[in-house]
């Protein structure tokens, strides 16, 4: 049975990245989706946006929904300081299993907990099974329809607290309305805009911040 593009990946990031080193591996994938195949990993432009929002914040307990394989949360990661974690979700077990991988390979799983299932299930497990209080930072990047349902999930399992910042990819291509809908025009968000491009491509997208103001 032939490779899928997420194994040509994982094959190509273990035979040229540098084991251990996280910008190797983010490196080596944007040279393999920039050259051979497209991929949607957030990319090196507007994972730059993720750097600068992971640094302000400094988050000791961090949320990722849609691992896909593994390039934010290696990306996230890589910045988080001792004892601070990234709990990332994924539901294709395909993808988990090269994100496990791709974690590893680059020296972050001490860092890293990938959830394996669907985002409406994990969410209301966070506070008993995985013992999380409150999210300090929250990235969403998993089908864009869902940005909006599972914020308010956030909200109504009390996972967000005064500050708590939400990242959210794509909000132009291939875009999240009704994500974007509902946050601007929510008194209890402060929202803010990037203007980037979307990964390994001349076109226009976004990323949305939003502040919880508790
Ligand atoms: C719904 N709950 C979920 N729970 C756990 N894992 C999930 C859940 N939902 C999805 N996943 C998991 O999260 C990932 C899904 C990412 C979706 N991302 C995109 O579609 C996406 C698309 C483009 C794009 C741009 C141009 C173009 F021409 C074509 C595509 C660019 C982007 O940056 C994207 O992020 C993964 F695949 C899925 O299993
Ligand atoms: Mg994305």
């Amino acid at each position: 049975m032939n490779q899928s593009k997420e194994q040509r990946i994982l094959n190509f990031v273990l035979q040229n990245a540098v084991r251990g080193d996280p910008r190797s591996v983010m490196e080596t994938i944007d040279k393999y989706c920039s050259e051979k195949e497209w991929a949607m990993n957030v990319g090196d432009v507007k994972g730059v946006i993720l750097d600068k929002t992971v640094e302000e914040i400094n988050p000791s307990i961090a949320l990722e929904l849609g691992t896909y394989c593994g390039y934010s949360a290696v990306r996230i990661a890589r910045l988080l300081k001792a004892g601070a974690c990234l709990l990332t979700v994924e539901f294709n077990p395909e993808f988990a299993a090269i994100a496990k991988q791709m974690i590893e390979f680059a020296g972050v799983q001490d860092k890293v907990k990938l959830l394996q299932g669907p985002s409406e299930v994990i969410i209301p497990q966070l506070k008993k099974k995985y013992e999380v209080d409150t999210l300090d930072f929250v990235f969403l990047d998993h089908w864009k329809d869902r940005y909006a349902p599972d914020t308010i999930l956030l909200q109504e399992c009390s996972l967000l607290r005064k500050g708590s910042v939400l990242l959210a990819d794509n909000i132009i291509f291939p875009g999240a309305p009704e994500f974007i809908k509902y946050i601007r025009n929510n008194p209890r968000f402060q929202c803010s805009t990037y203007p980037s491009h979307l990964e390994y491509m001349k076109v226009q997208d976004a990323m949305e911040k939003a502040v919880f103001l508790g």
